[in-house]
């Protein structure tokens, strides 16, 4: 049903989305201001990054979509600019709401956009995969948003591309929804497709992506795998219980690499690095302490993102 290729080599793919120092500003006010990333071939690349961060813009320049004020970027070797035919062909978007007809149905629309490609996908397929099949006869305008939000994946996929840019893959789709979408992705990505998306959601970036580049006021804050985001961000383990005895705030605030303190309810959460941990043992046996219900877990993504996108105080 997909391109057929080679598995994901990690080792020495070769670069298939470059982006170098873009730059665009909007009145002035620079909204990327010099982002730079690779895409190696066959990845899963995710783009993170807090509300008007810059994500859209950068992928939309990457699409061929809005024109970079400075910078230089390459799909595939082409100019989404001035090679926009090409990089057109090869690259598979995500719809916005207003590019499509309200009165298509779903069998016109994955009909019509198979047609604008040398060597689309067989729609019938991909539309039971995205569950889609019981909705071929009804119009784009009467499709709730999850079943909207499905037909853009769909429609996507659709030219057998290369490349896949996929923004809020899953914004609006019921957990069962989002699971069979994400379990869709990995098979695109296991064909050698390389996926660039821009997600809100940690939990699909966690379990999707290869690489993560988080995106804070239009430059790129981290770039890494989500596991090496989770480590370099300050509290990469939490450890919390509940003490047996009052424990002092000062022994807690003088805990080596600690990045972040709690108190609620007589629970203490404290997060840092393995140090923390095996110091805050050393505390409770030498205070005679003993911690109920002692739990050490690594930290999410969710903490990664909040930590490197943290505002510095003032
Ligand atoms: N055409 C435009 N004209 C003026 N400002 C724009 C335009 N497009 C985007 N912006 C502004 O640029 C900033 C970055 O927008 P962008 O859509 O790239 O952010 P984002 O990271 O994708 O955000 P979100 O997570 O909210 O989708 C925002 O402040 C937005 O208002």
């Amino acid at each position: 049903m997909w391109r057929t290729g080679p598995g994901r080599d990690p080792r020495n793919m070769p670069t298939v989305i470059e982006v170098t120092d873009l730059r665009k500003s909007y009145g002035g006010r620079a909204v990327v201001d010099g982002v730079s990333l690779a895409v190696e071939e066959g990845e899963i690349f995710g783009i993170l990054g807090p509300n008007g961060a810059g994500k859209t813009t950068t992928v939309e320049c990457v699409e061929g979509l809005r024109v970079p004020d400075a910078g230089r970027v390459r799909v595939a070797g082409l100019d989404p600019v001035a090679d926009h035919e090409k990089v057109a062909r090869l690259l598979g978007a995500q719809l916005q709401q207003s590019e499509l007809q309200p009165k298509l149905t779903v069998r016109e629309a994955l009909e019509l956009y198979a047609s604008f490609y040398p060597g689309p996908l067989d729609w019938a397929p991909l539309a039971e995969r995205l569950g889609l099949t019981g909705k071929l006869a009804t119009r784009f305008g009467r499709l709730s948003g999850g079943q909207r939000q499905r037909l853009f994946i769909a429609l996507a996929l659709i030219g057998n591309p290369r490349v896949v840019v996929l923004d809020e893959l899953t914004t609006g789709l019921d957990p069962r929804a989002r699971r069979d979408t994400w379990k869709l992705i990995e098979d695109v990505r296991d064909r050698g497709v390389t996926v660039l998306l821009v997600t809100h959601f940690m939990e699909e970036a966690q379990r999707l992506c290869d690489r993560i580049a988080v995106i804070d006021k239009g430059r790129v804050a981290a770039l890494d795998t989500p596991a090496g985001l989770i480590r370099r961000s300050a509290g990469a383990t939490v450890i919390s219980f509940t003490p047996s005895e009052p424990l002092d705030d000062h022994d807690l605030v003088a805990l080596p690499a600690l990045a972040s303190v709690e108190r609620k309810d007589g629970r203490i959460t404290l997060s840092g690095t393995d140090e923390t941990v095996n110091a805050v043992i050393t505390l409770l046996a030498r205070n005679h302490v003993t911690a109920h219900q002692l739990r050490v877990v690594d930290a999410t993504l969710d903490d990664a993102f909040l930590d490197l996108t943290k505002e510095e105080a003032a």
